[in-house]
């Protein structure tokens, strides 16, 4: 007999729990008519009954226990979005164990543990759904695993997360204060619990492993993603960046080169005209080349209280779809290859530096780039103060251990006071 309820176990009831529970429930019968049953929550687990919520709902749907819904056999599929490695992934493990289906948003166990996840729920037949661990509203996941699945995937480039894009944005466009500008994004439910994920590059990198793990059918080991935050980008670099026609995104590159997969992630000068460097606020792009198709631009919001509710839900749609009509669950992972990494990786860079402004200071630093066979695209003298002078050098596409070692010795200079930034530039699709 088919089953007419599909009921839902939530755990976590914060941004995103409360967000998946109103576009379930507001959008009961549109759900119920494209499902073919209807979608219930049956219980939503939080450490603190008593706390005020953005939603509400009856007292009695809460629960302290976790049992409630990972070993109760009620509960059709379990939906994990707490955050955070534990309890989080136990509970995901055992819910899989008892034969659940399982739905998150967390793209820290995804990218740190999603290899064993995933092979214990295609190893349980059951259904695992992840659309909002990576760039929040944006139905990212399902198009790589359902649209480009047939197509090779060259390199994917992406905005991913949505409170550093909302910091540089407010920062480049309002002149903001970093500090102003992290405190609204997290006021506005964008952040992560502990905002250093954000501001340091991790989230991005969990998502850039997601995305390469898919796109390139392999498993990505997350310390091997290299990984640079936007804490250090200062507005001195926005100006300048603006001055040569560019903007700073934090931006994911993932790509296979000749020498192996590379994944970064780390603060970017695009030029203005870059269908990237548009993107706006809390809003997320991701850019793929593939063989056949060409240039694809997903965008949209990347976080968010009822963007990112509505991939749990569409997720949750999704399974409770296949258990209704009795189909077999889909493949859940299709990250067979174990690719090796590049040992090296290649980039231009914009590097702004104080020095002394004397004769011949200029050519001493260019001859220490040129020793260590650094070519370069242009020099920028952009302002100078008593006895010394801010210089702005960009690099062409440079391995980055000649470009590493060029630094250390012109750091070493006497007529060096400071190196103030460095940046990577994307240039001709090439950064
Ligand atoms: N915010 C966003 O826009 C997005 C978030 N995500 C991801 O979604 C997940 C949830 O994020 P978000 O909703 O923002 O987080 P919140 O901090 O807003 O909510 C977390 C919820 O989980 C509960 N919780 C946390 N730890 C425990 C625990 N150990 N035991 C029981 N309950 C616990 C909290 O309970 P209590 O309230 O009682 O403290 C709270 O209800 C994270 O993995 C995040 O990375 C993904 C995409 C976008
Ligand atoms: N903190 C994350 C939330 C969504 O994944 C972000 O800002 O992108
Ligand atoms: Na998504």
């Amino acid at each position: 007999m088919t089953k007419e309820k599909i009921k839902v176990g939530i755990m976590g009831f914060g941004v995103v729990g409360t967000g998946t529970y109103k576009v379930l429930t507001e959008n009961s019968e549109m759900v119920k008519n494209q499902t073919g049953a209807e979608i219930v929550v049956e219980k939503v687990f939080v450490r603190d009954r008593h706390k005020r919520r953005a939603v509400e709902i009856p007292e009695s749907l809460l629960t302290t226990n976790p049992e409630d819904i990972i070993d109760n056999p009620e509960i059709d599929i379990a939906v994990e979005l707490m955050g955070g490695q534990e309890p989080a992934y136990s509970y995901m493990m055992r819910a899989l164990d008892n034969g659940k289906h399982v739905v998150t948003a967390n793209k820290e166990l995804m990218a740190k543990k999603g290899r064993s996840i995933l092979e214990k729920a295609d190893s349980a037949g059951v259904g695992l759904g992840f659309e909002a661990s990576v760039c929040g509203g944006i139905p990212i996941i399902r198009a790589f695993k359902r649209s480009l699945c047939t197509d090779k995937v060259e390199r994917i480039m992406g905005i991913v997360n949505g409170t550093t894009n909302y910091i540089l944005t407010k920062m480049a466009q309002e002149c903001s204060s970093y500090e102003d500008a992290l405190k609204e994004a997290q006021a506005r439910g964008y952040a992560e619990a502990d905002p250093t994920a954000d501001v340091e590059g991790y989230d991005a990198a969990y998502k850039m492993a997601i995305l390469a793990s898919i796109g390139f059918h392999s498993k990505v080991d997350i310390n091997m993603v290299r990984r640079e935050g936007i804490s250090k980008v200062g507005k001195r670099d926005i100006e300048c960046g603006k001055e040569l026609g560019w903007t700073i995104k934090l931006l994911g590159i993932a790509e296979e080169t000749e020498g192996g997969l590379e994944v970064k992630v780390s603060p970017v000068m695009l030029p203005m005209e870059h269908p990237l460097a548009s993107v706006n606020g809390v809003n997320n792009a991701v850019f793929v080349n593939s063989e056949a198709v060409g240039e694809l631009m997903f965008y949209g919001p990347g976080a968010g209280q009822m963007a990112t509710g509505n991939s749990v839900a569409s997720d949750i749609m999704e399974i409770a779809r296949q258990i209704a009509s009795e189909n077999k669950m889909l493949p859940n992972c299709s990250c067979f290859a174990d690719k090796v990494f590049a040992e090296e990786c290649s980039s231009s860079f914009y590097i702004r530096l104080n020095a002394m402004n004397k004769p011949g200071v200029l050519g001493r630093i260019a001859g220490v780039f040129g020793s260590f066979g650094v070519s370069l695209e242009s020099v920028l003298q952009k302002k100078t103060e008593g006895e010394s002078a801010e210089i702005v050098w960009i690099t062409s596409k440079v391995k980055e251990s000649s470009f590493n070692k060029a630094l250390e010795s012109i750091k070493s200079l006497d007529a060096v006071n400071e190196v103030c930034s460095i940046i990577r530039v994307e240039a001709n699709g090439h950064c």
